[in-house]
C-alpha cells in the first residue's frame, strides 16, 4: 500500500491548530495522556486474551517503555498493548472527534474564554502531544493481526498512513520535539522521570525508562540498564484484608508527609452505578497550616490510578480539611479540572461517601478508646465544630462527636452530650452552657447556683463556640440554654419564689440607686437568683450580643459596634449588698461601691475593664477606709 494522505476532521483540525500554538504552561500533561493510553491498551489486550489466549502468548510481560534521544530531540513511548489497525488509526487519531474534543470545541465556541484555560479544563488526550512535538509517528500492530502501520502527522491539516512491516504487537509513539526551550526539557531524563513519577506512579503496569547510552573513557558507547519508574503499589486498590496495619501506617506517612501515626483510617471500595476507592486518614495532630486561609484539603484525586490533583477541595467540606488520603475514581474522565469537579454528580456522590466514612471512623474511635478520642478532640475538635456553622448537613453525627469541659469534668476528662443528658439530675430540663474566657470561666459567679443545685454546666472557651452555638439549639429533645442570658428558670420551691418576690421589693431602692450611677454601662439592675458566694454578676439580655461575641467582633476589627448594655444582678444574701441596701434606705451616698462592684463583675467573667484606673482608684479608697 502506498502512503495515504488523509484530512483531519474539521473539529480535530481546529483543535490541533490550538495545540500547536498553545501557550498553556502545563504542557507536561501530554505524557500523562500517552502513558494512560498505553495502560488502557494493555488493559484491553489482557482482557481480550481471557477469551482468546493466542492474543497474549504465555510469558509476555505487559509493559510501557520510555526512551529519549537528546541530540535528536526525540521522545519515544512504547507499549505492547492491544495496538491499532488501519481503521482504528483513522477513527481514533484523525477523523472522529473524541468526547473530550467535542466538549473542548463546543466550549471554545460558546465562551470567549482563553484557549489556555480550556486545555487545562478538558485536556485533549492524544492530541496534546502537539503542544510539544512538531511531528509525531505512531508505529502499531494490532493483536491478532499481521499487518502493521505507520501513522504520521505534523498536526497541521492532514495525516499519513502507510503499511509497515512489524512483528511485535503494540504501539510505539515517537515525538519529534519542537525546537523551543520547553520541548528541550522533554528529551531530558530527569524531567521525564519526574513527570512519570508524579502522574503515573501508581499505574499497574511497569513503566521502564531506558537511559541513553553514553561514551566511556575509551570513547565506546556504553549501554545503561533500564530503570523502573513506578514501583509504588496503589494500596487503596487492594482489599482491606490484604493490607497490614504497618502498610496502612507507612502509606499515611508517604502521602501526608507526617512522621507520626494516624489516629484512624477508613478504606473502602464502592461498586455499583459508580466505582471508586477511597482510603482516608484522620491525623492525630493538627496539620501545621490548618488555621491558614489557604490550608490544604488533604485528599488526592486519582482517576484509574492516574494522579489528577492534590488538595481536591470538592471531595470534603472545609470542616474536614484535616483529613488526608486518596480517592480513585473509575468513572471520571482523565481530563477533569477543578472547574468541572464543582458540579459533578460523580464527585458529589464520592464526597457523600467519604464524609460518612470519616464521621464513622471518628465515632468508632470515640466508642472504642475514650482517652485517644479526647486527645484527638483537643487537637482537632475545633475544626470539626466549624461543621455547625453555616451548615445543616450531618448535624446529628456531629453532635455525637462533640466533647466539652464542664463544671463536673476533671483533669483530661471531657463530657459528650450523650453522657451529659444521661447524668442530668431529676428536675433539670435543659442543657446548660456558658461561653467565656478560658482562664476565668471556671470561677464565673454565674455558675454558683447551678453548682449548688448539682446541675452540670458545659464550659466553652474556643473562639468558634459562640458561632457554633448559634446553630446548635437542641440535642434530642433537650434545648441548650446559655446561663449568661436572660433569667434562670430553675424549678423553684414555693418558699424560694416567695423570698424572691420579697427581695425584689426590699432591694428596689438599692437597684434604682445603682442604676443611676451605672446607667452609662448598665441596662438594668436586678436581684439575682443565680448567685451564692459572689456579690454580683453581669448577664446578657435574651436579645443582645453576648460579651464573648462582642470581644471577638472587636478583635476581628469590627468598629462601630452598637454599645450593648448588660444587666447587673446583685446577690441579696451577700453582706456587701446587705450593707448597700441599708445605705440606700438611709439615703446615704453609695460612694465608690457601684464602680467597684461593676469592675468586679467584669473581671470575674474575664472581660477587660473599660477604665482600669478608675476601678483601681475606687478599690484603693475602699480598702483604705477598711484599715482606718
Ligand atoms: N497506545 C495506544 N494503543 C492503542 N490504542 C491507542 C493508544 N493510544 C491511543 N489509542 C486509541 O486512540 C484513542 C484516542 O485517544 P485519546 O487519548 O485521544 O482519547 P481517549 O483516551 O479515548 O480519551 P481520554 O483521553 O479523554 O481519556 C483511544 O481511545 C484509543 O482507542
Amino acid at each position: 500500500m502506498a502512503t495515504e494522505k488523509m484530512e483531519f476532521q474539521t473539529e480535530v483540525r481546529d483543535m490541533l491548530n490550538l495545540m500547536i500554538n498553545s501557550l498553556y504552561s502545563n504542557k507536561e500533561i501530554f505524557l500523562r495522556e500517552l502513558v494512560s493510553n498505553a495502560a488502557d491498551a494493555l488493559d484491553k489486550r489482557r482482557f481480550l486474551s481471557l477469551s482468546n489466549s493466542s492474543l497474549l502468548p504465555v510469558g509476555t510481560q505487559l509493559r510501557i517503555d520510555i526512551s529519549v534521544n537528546k541530540e535528536g530531540k526525540r521522545l519515544i513511548v512504547e507499549d505492547n498493548g492491544i495496538g491499532m489497525n488501519k481503521e482504528d488509526l483513522i477513527n481514533c487519531l484523525g477523523t472522529i472527534a473524541r468526547s473530550g474534543t467535542k466538549n473542548f470545541i463546543k466550549n471554545l465556541k460558546d465562551a470567549d474564554k482563553s484557549s489556555v484555560d480550556l486545555i487545562g479544563q478538558f485536556g485533549v488526550g492524544f492530541y496534546s502531544v502537539f503542544m510539544v512535538a512538531k511531528k509525531v509517528e505512531v508505529l502499531t500492530l494490532k493483536a491478532g493481526e499481521t499487518q502493521g502501520y505507520l501513522w504520521s502527522s505534523e498536526g497541521t491539516g492532514d495525516f499519513e498512513i502507510s503499511e509497515a512491516p512489524l512483528d511485535k504487537v503494540g504501539t510505539k509513539i515517537t515525538l519529534y520535539l519542537k525546537d523551543d526551550e520547553d520541548a528541550d526539557d522533554f528529551a531530558s531524563e530527569w524531567k521525564i522521570k519526574d513527570i512519570v513519577q508524579k502522574y503515573s506512579g501508581f499505574v499497574s503496569y511497569g513503566i521502564y525508562f531506558h537511559p541513553e547510552a553514553t561514551k566511556n573513557d575509551k570513547g565506546e558507547l556504553e549501554e545503561k540498564p533500564e530503570e523502573r519508574l513506578n514501583d509504588k503499589t496503589a494500596l487503596w486498590r487492594q482489599s482491606e484484608k490484604e493490607v497490614t496495619e504497618e502498610q496502612y501506617k507507612d502509606f499515611y506517612n508517604v502521602i501526608s508527609h507526617e512522621a507520626d501515626e494516624p489516629a484512624a483510617w477508613s478504606h473502602s471500595h464502592a461498586e455499583g452505578s459508580q466505582e471508586f476507592w477511597s482510603l482516608v486518614y484522620i491525623p492525630s495532630k493538627a496539620p501545621f497550616n490548618i488555621w491558614h486561609n489557604d490550608a490544604l484539603h488533604g485528599l488526592k484525586l486519582y482517576v484509574k490510578k492516574v494522579f489528577i490533583m492534590d488538595d481536591c477541595k470538592d471531595l470534603l467540606p472545609p470542616w474536614l480539611r484535616f483529613v488526608r488520603g486518596v480517592v480513585d475514581s473509575e468513572d471520571l474522565p482523565l481530563n477533569v479540572s477543578r472547574e468541572i469537579l464543582q458540579n459533578n454528580k460523580i464527585i458529589t456522590n464520592i464526597r457523600k461517601h467519604v464524609i460518612k466514612k470519616v464521621l464513622d471512623a471518628l465515632q468508632n474511635m470515640a466508642d472504642k478508646d475514650v482517652a485517644k478520642y479526647n486527645a484527638w478532640w483537643r487537637e482537632l475538635g475545633m475544626v470539626l465544630k466549624e461543621g455547625f456553622y453555616m451548615n445543616w448537613e450531618h448535624l446529628d453525627e456531629l453532635k455525637k462527636l462533640l466533647r466539652f469541659e464542664s463544671t463536673k469534668t476533671e483533669g483530661d476528662a471531657l463530657v459528650s452530650l450523650d453522657e451529659y443528658v444521661k447524668r442530668m439530675p431529676e428536675g433539670q430540663k435543659e442543657i446548660y452552657y456558658l461561653v467565656g474566657d478560658k482562664n476565668a470561666i471556671k470561677s464565673n459567679p454565674m455558675l454558683e447556683a447551678f453548682k449548688a443545685k448539682g446541675y452540670e454546666v458545659l464550659l466553652m472557651s474556643d473562639g468558634i463556640d459562640e458561632f457554633m452555638m448559634s446553630s446548635l439549639t437542641e440535642f434530642g429533645d433537650k434545648k441548650f440554654h446559655d446561663i449568661s442570658r436572660g433569667d434562670v428558670d430553675f424549678e423553684k420551691t414555693e418558699e424560694e419564689k416567695k423570698a424572691e418576690e420579697e427581695n425584689k421589693g426590699i432591694f428596689k431602692g438599692l437597684c434604682e440607686n445603682l442604676q443611676k450611677v451605672l446607667d452609662e454601662n448598665i441596662k438594668e439592675v436586678r436581684v439575682s437568683s443565680r448567685l451564692k458566694d459572689s456579690p454580683c454578676c453581669l448577664v446578657t439580655s435574651e436579645d443582645a450580643m453576648s460579651a464573648q461575641m462582642e470581644r471577638m467582633m472587636k478583635a476581628m476589627g469590627q468598629k462601630n459596634l452598637p454599645k450593648s448594655k448588660r444587666i447587673l444582678e446583685i446577690n441579696p444574701t451577700h453582706p456587701i449588698c446587705e450593707m448597700l441596701k441599708k445605705k440606700a434606705e438611709a439615703n446615704e451616698d453609695l460612694g465608690d461601691w457601684p464602680k467597684a462592684l461593676y469592675g468586679q463583675a467584669l473581671l470575674a467573667e474575664g472581660s477587660p475593664l473599660p477604665n482600669p484606673a478608675e476601678y483601681v482608684a475606687a478599690i484603693t479608697k475602699l480598702l483604705t477606709a477598711s484599715v482606718k
